[in-house]
């Protein structure tokens, strides 16, 4: 048995306002795994993120999570405008109260990383969504999450965009293999990006489908178009309709 990363065990979620925003998930995500999650507007999936991240405590049920070394990337990059990209690089790291010398190599590691080499010293007014998005990433980078939270980071972002980042994203998980949890709305994405696919039902969310992607490691526009690609797709979209109805 793969070491278990994050553990939901009957896990539920009511806010104070009365919503109820998650009710009994069960899931286990093995280090090393990259999960994305799909499921209709509202169903809680950044509720489970947040849970996983240590940001809200269920109201019953566990969470357990293997490390504290945990990054987080959103839909909106969060940079400090006033920050150069390597003082936004660097900020996790400076919090951390992380050595000056080992910040310094981290951030150039992780700058390397994400293409961003050469862009040090622009502001985030001066770069593209796609680009801000790069620098989120790799602040991220920089205190080497074990966990990688995603939750639909790049939502926001035209196709092509998506598409280099999302190639970009599963370099880092080729390398690093962290454990990933990928919030999405996108069944291309969620299929090209994960080694499963996680469906949840309308809200009060729970898990309602789980697909393994049989693609391995080497992935590319080949795998995007592929019979075996579409097939899963529609198996997904099927199972989504169903948590719609
Ligand atoms: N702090 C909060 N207080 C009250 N209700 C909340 C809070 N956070 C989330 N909710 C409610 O819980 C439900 C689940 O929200 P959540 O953001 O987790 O869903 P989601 O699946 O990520 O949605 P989307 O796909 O639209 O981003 C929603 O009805 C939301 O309004």
């Amino acid at each position: 048995m793969p070491e278990s990363q994050v553990v939901f065990d009957s896990v539920s979620m009511a806010f104070p306002g009365g919503t109820v925003a998650l009710d009994g998930v069960d899931l286990t995500v093995a280090r090393g795994e990259f999960v994305a999650l799909l499921g209709p507007s509202g169903c809680g999936k950044s509720t489970l993120l947040r849970l996983a991240s240590g940001l809200e405590t269920a109201t019953s049920g566990s969470t357990r999570v293997a490390t504290r070394q945990i990054g987080y990337v959103f839909q909106d990059a969060t940079l400090l405008p006033w920050r150069t990209v390597r003082q936004n690089v660097a900020l996790f790291a400076e919090l951390d109260h992380l050595d000056r010398a080992e910040t310094a190599s981290r951030v150039d590691d992780a700058l390397g990383r994400v293409g961003l080499a050469g862009f040090e010293k622009h502001r985030p007014h001066q770069l593209s969504g796609g680009m801000r998005m790069r620098v989120s990433l790799a602040r991220s980078l920089v205190n080497q999450p074990e966990l990688f939270l995603f939750d639909e980071p790049f939502g926001a972002l035209d196709e092509f965009t998506r598409e280099r980042l999302n190639d970009d994203v599963r370099a880092l998980w080729v390398r690093e293999r962290f454990t990933g949890l990928f919030v999405t709305h996108s069944i291309p994405e969620a299929v090209y990006m994960a080694t499963r696919v996680v469906v949840m039902g309308a809200r009060p969310g729970r898990v309602i489908g789980e697909f393994e992607v049989p693609f391995g490691d080497a992935r590319d526009e080949h795998t995007r178009y592929s019979p075996e690609f579409a097939e899963l797709a529609n198996a997904i979209s099927d199972c989504l309709k169903g948590a719609m109805a």
